[in-house]
């Protein structure tokens, strides 16, 4: 049983700069939409009252328990183990850390990670060099290009080539398009959206027959989480930038998953009482009483929805320890794969 209480998070949601972690466009356009700031008000619910906090911590780690189980059982019969290749481009900290999280939990699974660090004026084709001896290596089941790259390379180029057997993104067009297809199954599903299900499934919320909503349309969370539900039989609508009326269109939400890269747009009132939120958004939010000088919060505001959800996931340890879980299992479903073939 995943589901468990804690108790809130003392509020003090009130900041005066937010900065988008990862994506290049949603920083540019931060710097259109700059004098657009959320301000946050925690209600100041009991502590024991509301949400249901998904612990996405606890159940990435029980699943790369169990992947690391089925690797160790593998190996044993097949004197194999899966790999996986991780690309990184130029020295962003935060690309850095995440690559580094990553590695650690191949380690850990059992998975023999392989790196290539590239500096930041690599060319493009010096790139899809490094891609192409992966595509070509045999101890290599996955291969992930840390993005966003530097705007010299053409991100587009750079995933095309990636074969789609070890696209463990799931990023490439074909696979993006099987599972954009019914009765067909890409190889592999992008790890957060998959991550998100994986953490309404796993924490007993039903699928099937409810309404959601998806609050962003990005190729690598939005658009592939709202092709997910309805695979999963929701009826899903997606909000975004021009939507006018993206509340109430909320309102109506049994499930609703954030991913719009604006910390805490959404707000305890978009929420319909009892309704699942699951928060992808990942922004660093100034905070000298940090000692990194910052803290996370997510594109929903915790502290105001709490109360009102029947499940929440925060931020950090939501859904972005996911996503790492999903990514090994994916190395390991492509592994599996070309054992069995
Ligand atoms: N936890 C994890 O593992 C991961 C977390 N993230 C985080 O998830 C968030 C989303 O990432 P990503 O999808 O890459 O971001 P993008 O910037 O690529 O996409 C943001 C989406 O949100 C929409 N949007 C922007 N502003 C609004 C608004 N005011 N109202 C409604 N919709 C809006 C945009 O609309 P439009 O299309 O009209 O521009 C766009 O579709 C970020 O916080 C990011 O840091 C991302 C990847 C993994
Ligand atoms: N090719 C590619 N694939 C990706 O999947 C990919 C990418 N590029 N570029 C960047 C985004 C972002 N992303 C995250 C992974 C883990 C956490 C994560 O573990 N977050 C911790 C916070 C850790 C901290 O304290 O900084 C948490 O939410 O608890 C977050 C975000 C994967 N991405
Ligand atoms: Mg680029």
């Amino acid at each position: 049983m995943h589901l468990r209480r804690v108790s809130r998070h003392n509020a003090s949601s009130s900041y005066v700069y937010s900065a988008q972690i990862w994506s290049e466009s949603a920083h540019r356009e931060r710097k259109q939409h700059k004098n657009r700031r959320f301000s946050c008000n925690a209600t100041g619910a009991n502590s024991d009252e509301g949400a249901a906090i998904i612990d996405g911590k606890a159940i990435a780690q029980t699943v790369r328990e169990e992947i690391g189980v089925e690797v160790a059982s593998l190996k044993a019969s097949t004197g194999k183990v899966p790999g996986l290749a991780v690309v990184l481009v130029g020295g962003r900290k935060d690309s850095e850390t995440y690559v580094r999280s990553k590695k650690k939990g191949c380690e850990e699974a059992g998975i023999q990670s392989f790196g290539t660090d590239l500096p930041e004026d690599v060319t493009e084709e010096e790139l899809l060099k490094v891609v192409a001896d992966y595509n070509a290596d045999p101890s290599v089941h996955g291969i992930l290009v840390q993005l966003p790259l530097p705007d010299h390379i053409n991100e587009e180029n750079v995933l095309n080539a990636i074969s789609i057997e070890k696209d463990v993104d799931g990023f490439h067009p074909l696979n993006m398009g099987l599972l954009a297809q019914r009765g067909r199954e890409p190889f592999f599903v992008p790890c957060t959206p998959k991550g998100c299900v994986e953490l309404l499934e796993r924490s007993g919320i039903e699928i099937s027959g409810k309404t959601a909503v998806v609050i962003g349309r990005s190729n690598i969370v939005g658009m592939p989480a709202n092709l997910l539900l309805q695979r999963r039989d929701a009826t899903v609508t997606v909000v975004h930038s021009r939507t006018p009326n993206a509340k109430e269109v909320t309102q109506q939400a049994d499930i609703v998953i954030v991913a719009c890269g604006r910390a805490e747009m959404v707000r305890g009132d978009w929420i319909k009482p009892g309704a699942a939120v699951i928060d992808v958004g990942i922004n660093a939010v100034d905070d000298a009483t940090k000692k990194r000088g910052y803290r996370l919060v997510g594109d929903a505001c915790f502290d105001e929805i709490k109360p009102i959800a029947g499940a929440i996931t925060p931020v950090p340890g939501g859904v972005g320890p996911m996503t790492i879980a999903m990514l090994l299992q994916n190395t390991l479903e492509g592994f599996k794969r070309t054992v069995s073939a």
